[in-house]
């Protein structure tokens, strides 16, 4: 699903005006009917509705979706903190509401309202020039500490769409019914807080219009196309199905290099190697009866290079440790090794820390940071629209892929396109998670042989097989291991 930015959203809501053609008033009743739609269908007429409503568009929804609701049966209160001057539909609709003369206009929300109330967030949406100050910003502070049920309408009011909000008054929502498309800003772990749970709706904005609008940031659905290329031919066998191994986890840290390989393992690939020193190769075997072992030359770390030439691709990195000889090896498969490499964890802290080994990244090679390893790469960000600048620049700085790892991981290809992943939850926050997506990333790229298309549809699984792990077992219980488990699910979820 596209994101676009504010100014899109005002050209399609234009074209689709003098297009369809459709009155502004219009569109506005059609939007705010779609809101009033969702709100009844989850509440019913025994909640107390509070609609504060500002004095552009943002309101107008409002004042709407206060007649809607209060045609419904449900007790209405409409509060004007910017007093009643405003737009042409926000003025229509005030007049209309007042003609149906069921709705209560306060001066002030009252100081204490019940928690079977619902406070609607008319104030400011995508029309938001600056930081909300003074009496509203009063009105807002007060609203957030109240124990009610608290709905946006399009965007928290105070939150700017495409770009960093500075300041902290800002409507909390429970949920933000926003319209047509998601906003940049709703992709920011920063946000969260007062985003809520978001919802678009469909205004029935020009679809061929909204096709046509170029953007950089899109919200991943599953590509059939790509989907269709996971299936197995008939005649696949194991050395068709693609050859992967893995590099991760010295002695004593050994989770890391089988939590990953059983993961690849149970996401298709053919065969899988395990890279290891001599102490661990029971405990791989033992692990993971299928793998094959390359046993490393080194007692206690992970150095040798080895014969690589049949391997599609090679994850290196994951808990490997920062030994001289581990970063040769990476240095040495950066230089020579010739299939896909995806590079996790410590080697990306050794890129770091070894700036000249940037230069040798192979094109269209995979990494996979969180933010305190991005950070090493690039450098300190105060927010995450700086992050995304830097993702950006970095990726088609060396025409690598880079997967982002947060809530809403940014997937980054070397053009510049950022895809921003739906699925996964905060149960997944913990450690060994990270490097089933290794695992995964390496069983699917053999079959998509694509480092985008393989890092989104990677990164969409890891985060579904969370997903339905914190369905079953609970975000607190489900660890990496039950994950792996729930790739089955994963999988069976995205062929039908
Ligand atoms: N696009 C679509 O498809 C559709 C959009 N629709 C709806 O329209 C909404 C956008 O409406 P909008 O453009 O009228 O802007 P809105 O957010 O109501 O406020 C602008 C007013 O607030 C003022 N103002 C701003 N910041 C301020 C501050 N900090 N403190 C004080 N004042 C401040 C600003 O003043 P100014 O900046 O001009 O000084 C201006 O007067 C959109 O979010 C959606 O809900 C739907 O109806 C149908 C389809
Ligand atoms: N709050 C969250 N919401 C969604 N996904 C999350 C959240 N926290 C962590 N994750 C996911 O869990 C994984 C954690 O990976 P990582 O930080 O590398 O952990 P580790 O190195 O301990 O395995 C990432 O894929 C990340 O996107
Ligand atoms: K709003």
């Amino acid at each position: 699903m596209k994101i676009l930015n504010i100014q899109q959203i005002r050209e399609a809501d234009q074209y689709t005006i003098e297009n369809e053609p459709i009155k502004s008033i219009d569109l506005m009743e059609r939007a705010s009917y779609e809101l009033f739609t969702w709100i009844t269908e989850r509440f019913n007429n025994d909640f107390s509705v509070y609609v504060l409503a500002g004095s552009g568009n943002n309101g107008g929804d409002g004042l709407v979706v206060a007649r809607l609701l209060s045609e419904s049966d449900y007790k209405v209160q409409v509060i004007l903190p910017l007093g009643k001057n405003g737009s042409d539909d926000f003025e229509e609709n005030l007049k209309r509401l007042k003609k149906i003369n069921t709705v209560l206009i306060l001066e002030e929300l009252p100081e204490q309202i019940s928690e079977k109330s619902i406070i609607i967030d008319a104030i400011f949406g995508s029309g938001l020039s600056r930081p909300i100050e003074g009496r509203l910003a009063d009105l807002i502070k007060k609203v957030n500490n109240f124990e009610a049920n608290k709905i946006a309408i399009d965007m928290p009011s105070g939150l700017f769409a495409d770009k960093a909000s500075p300041s902290e008054i800002i409507f909390k929502a429970d949920y933000t019914l926003s319209f047509q498309v998601p906003k940049l800003a709703f992709m920011m772990a920063e946000n969260q807080e007062y985003i809520g749970e978001f919802e678009i709706l469909d205004i029935k904005l020009d679809k061929e219009y909204i096709n046509n609008c170029l953007s950089d940031y899109s919200i991943y659905e599953v590509d059939s196309v790509i989907k269709n290329r996971l299936k197995l031919k008939s005649i696949a066998h194991k050395g068709n199905r693609g050859r992967a191994t893995i590099i991760a986890g010295g002695y004593a840290r050994m989770g890391a290099a089988i939590l990953a390989a059983r993961a690849c393992l149970h996401s298709g690939i053919g065969l899988i190697s395990v890279q290891t020193c001599p102490h661990c190769i029971d405990i791989v075997q033992n692990q993971i009866p299928e793998a094959l072992i390359l046993t490393d030359e080194n007692e206690y770390v992970l150095g040798s290079y080895l014969d690589y030439s049949k391997q599609d691709v090679i994850v290196f990195g994951p808990a490997i440790g920062f030994a001289h000889k581990t970063l040769v090896l990476l240095e040495n498969l950066l230089k020579d090794y010739q299939g896909q490499l995806i590079l996790d964890a410590d080697a990306i802290t050794l890129l770091a820390e070894n700036r000249e080994l940037l230069n040798l990244l192979p094109e269209g090679t995979i990494l996979t940071p969180h933010h305190g390893e991005f950070k090493r790469l690039v450098g300190k960000y105060s927010n995450n629209f700086e992050a995304i600048m830097q993702l950006k620049s970095f990726c088609m700085h060396h025409k690598v892929v880079v997967v982002l790892k947060g809530k809403f991981s940014a997937v980054c290809n070397a053009d510049g396109k950022i895809s921003f992943n739906p699925t996964g939850n905060a149960g997944m926050a913990k450690g060994g998670s990270g490097d089933l997506l290794c695992g995964i990333l390496a069983a699917i790229y053999p079959r998509i042989k694509n480092s985008y298309e393989t890092a989104k549809l990677a990164v969409y699984l890891h985060g579904l097989s969370g997903d339905i792990s914190k369905e079953e077992k609970g975000e607190n219980f489900m660890t990496p291991s039950i994950m792996i488990e729930k790739l089955q699910s994963a999988f069976k979820k995205i062929e039908n």
